[in-house]
């Protein structure tokens, strides 16, 4: 299996790989145009990307199988592109969750005490106390969260620790589940920007979130409360937020931005980063050595698991629902042939088949294959099948609840 890698990886990712049997090619500064040539001359079965876009000529450009998101957020994968082909797209759900919880805790208390503009000062000589003995504190405070996923979790075990109350709006946060996890519901995004003192965003990049946190959203947040965006630049309107920065004292801690290089080192100059009440970082949430070697084992946990069984974990654009409105299931003797003659009738009856499966039993004598039809067949074909076919040993038929 030929696996092209088209961004920094770590090294003991790419042993692993090596060490059961891919060819790997480590070319981690491709991207556009170069990855397009790159994977007409390689022709990779896999390819694995962290921020680098991956486009619909490439997967036009090589044999694609299988795309490895290293990391969490796969907006930046032409998704749909894949699934027209059926090529599967995985991500390593969870592995950088710490690593970004914890920048998110570095930008808010650094927002707190203004721990860059006092270094910056203590580096151009100047020692300066009275200006940064200004500081709110975090104990008892209320850290409002949007999004309650894996990173989104792992702000409230810290949250805690640092004596602050977590309330929350997450789009299938129950009641329960909010208790368990120890915070409080809030029934929209509007409400947490209220009540919070500080607002921390954790969704994915979607159509339905894209541009979510926008004029409304800051002027519902409390005069001077700080706003933390670990998630993805796309979420937030940016000039809404700079016009709250200067016009209502929002302090605000970015990781991710709209206009952000893919390449690991570029220009940067959105008008953002001169704002005064901006304490930026490069998009490094998922950037530890801990949360990269747990990026690595997932991302070869997935291949290898591609590669001895052609099943793939953590896929992301499987068919959550399919047109199947029944399903047959048969009863069959485990011998050749069985299921060719179920299929050929299905298809002389113009029906199509969505997902299928077959089981077989101990002692292989017996299976039972389940076949999800896109319309009901007739009972008369049903009965002719079983009369035709004696290793059929029964047929059923179920109507799928929609
Ligand atoms: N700064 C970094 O380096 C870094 C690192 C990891 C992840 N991220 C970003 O953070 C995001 C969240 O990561 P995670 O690990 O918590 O992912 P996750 O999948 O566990 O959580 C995603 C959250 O988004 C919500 N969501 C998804 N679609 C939605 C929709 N249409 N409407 C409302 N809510 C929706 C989900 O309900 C969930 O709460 C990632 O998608 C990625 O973009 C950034
Ligand atoms: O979604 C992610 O996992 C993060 O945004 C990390 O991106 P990176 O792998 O390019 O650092």
């Amino acid at each position: 299996m030929r696996v092209l890698i088209a961004d920094k990886f770590e090294r003991s990712g790419l042993e692993a790989l090596q060490a059961f049997g891919c060819e790997v090619i480590y070319q981690p500064d491709l991207k556009d145009d170069s990855l397009v040539a790159e994977i007409r001359r390689v022709r990779p079965d896999v390819l694995v990307v962290r921020s680098t876009r991956v486009t619909e000529p490439m997967f036009d450009a090589g044999p694609i199988k299988l795309v490895v998101r290293a990391g969490a957020g796969y907006n930046t994968i032409d998704v749909a592109a894949a699934s027209k082909r059926g090529i599967y797209v995985s991500n390593c759900p969870g592995k950088n969750s710490i690593a970004v919880a914890e920048l998110a805790f570095g930008l808010i208390l650094a927002l707190d005490r203004r721990i860059a503009d006092n270094v910056i000062e203590l580096r151009q000589g100047r020692w300066n106390k009275k200006e940064f003995s200004k500081a709110r504190g975090l104990y008892g405070r209320t850290l409002g969260l949007i999004g309650v996923g894996q990173i989104g979790q792992e702000m409230i075990p810290r949250a805690h620790a640092f004596g602050m109350k977590v309330i929350a709006w997450s789009r299938s946060l129950t009641p329960e589940r909010a208790a368990t996890l120890g915070i409080a519901r809030k029934d929209s995004p509007l409400d947490v920007a209220r009540e919070a003192d500080v607002i921390s965003v954790h969704l994915a990049l979607t159509p339905e979130t894209r541009g979510m946190i926008g004029a409304e959203f800051f002027a519902a947040m409390r005069e001077g409360a700080y706003f933390i965006n670990t998630s993805r630049g796309e979420i937030v309107d940016q000039a809404a937020l700079i016009k709250a920065m200067r016009e209502r004292g929002i302090r605000a801690g970015l990781d991710v931005y709209a206009s952000e290089p893919t390449a690991g080192t570029d220009d940067f100059n959105d008008e953002i980063a001169r704002e005064p009440n901006l304490y930026g970082t490069h998009h490094i949430g998922a950037s530890t050595d801990q949360a990269q070697e747990a990026i690595a084992a997932e991302t070869v946990r997935i291949i290898k698991t591609f590669k001895e069984t052609g099943k793939v974990p953590n896929v992301v654009n499987l068919a959550e629902r399919t047109p199947a409105t029944h399903t047959l299931v048969v009863r069959h003797r485990d011998r050749p042939g069985v299921l060719a003659h179920v299929l050929g009738a299905i298809r002389a009856a113009e029906i199509n088949v969505q997902e299928m499966e077959n089981i077989v039993f101990a002692g292989a004598q017996a299976a039972i294959a389940r076949i999800n039809l896109e319309s009901a067949p007739s009972r008369e074909m049903l009965d002719r099948l079983q009369v035709e076919n004696p290793d059929i040993i029964e047929l059923d038929l179920l109507e799928l609840k929609s």
